[in-house]
């Protein structure tokens, strides 16, 4: 039968990253969706940029909407400080399940807490769930029109604390206009854009940093 993109994404890492070495996972995902099959990771250039939001911010708690094959994931989880919680939500079982392994072979299982599901069921759950009053640090990188509802929703559960950073990939491609267009609008988020472009492409894309002011 034929394998799927996700699974030729995880064989790559497991033929070209050290097991346990974060840095070579992202690399091997890297190399792959540029020399053979594109795939819809944050990818290099945009992936610096959540590096250095992830790095200034250096969260306790992160909340990842839209794990997709665990690059992201990887990349976050490598540089939180020791004892920190990161929580990735991915909606298909299928990409969760190739998730699980990327992660695992970066060897970073112990910080991550992968949740299969759809967000908006998952969010009001999180604190009973998961024991999260707050998060610190919000990376947007799933269904683009749950951006817009998924933010209201964590406001209404008390999610965000003063200062929480939300950042979201794919502002302009595949583009969320409702969300820019709230966290530009409201008075309650502070705002700046990173432009870049569309992983692995010379499409513009880019990050939307926002802070909730409480
Ligand atoms: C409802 C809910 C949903 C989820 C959930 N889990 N996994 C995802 C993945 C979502 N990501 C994307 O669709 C995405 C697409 C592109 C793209 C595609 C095709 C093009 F031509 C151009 C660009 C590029 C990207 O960078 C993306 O991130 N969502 C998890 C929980 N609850
Ligand atoms: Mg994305």
């Amino acid at each position: 039968t034929q394998s799927t993109r996700p699974q030729r994404l995880l064989g790559a890492v497991q033929k070209n990253a050290t097991r346990g070495d974060p840095r070579s996972v992202v690399q091997a995902i890297d190399q792959f969706c540029r020399q053979k099959e594109w795939a819809m990771n944050v990818g290099d250039e945009k992936g610096c940029i959540l590096d250095s939001v992830v790095s200034e911010v250096n969260p306790a708690t992160v909340l990842e909407l839209g794990t997709y094959c665990g690059y992201s994931t990887v990349r976050i989880a490598s540089l939180l400080p020791p004892h920190a919680k990161l929580i990735t939500l991915e909606f298909n079982p299928d990409f969760a399940a190739i998730a699980r392994q990327v992660i695992a072979w970066a060897g970073l299982e112990d910080k991550v807490h992968l949740v299969e599901g759809a967000s908006g069921d998952w969010i009001p759950k999180m604190t009973e769930q998961f024991g999260v009053k707050t998060f610190d640090l919000v990376f947007l990188d799933h269904w683009k029109d749950r951006y817009l509802p998924d933010t209201m929703l964590m406001e209404e559960c008390g999610l965000l604390r003063k200062g929480s950073i939300l950042l979201a990939d794919n502002v302009i491609c595949p583009g969320t206009p409702d969300y820019l267009e709230y966290v530009r609008s409201s008075p309650r988020y502070e705002s700046q854009y990173f432009k870049s472009h569309l992983e692995y492409t010379k499409v513009e894309d880019g990050l939307e940093k926002s802070v909730f002011l409480g």
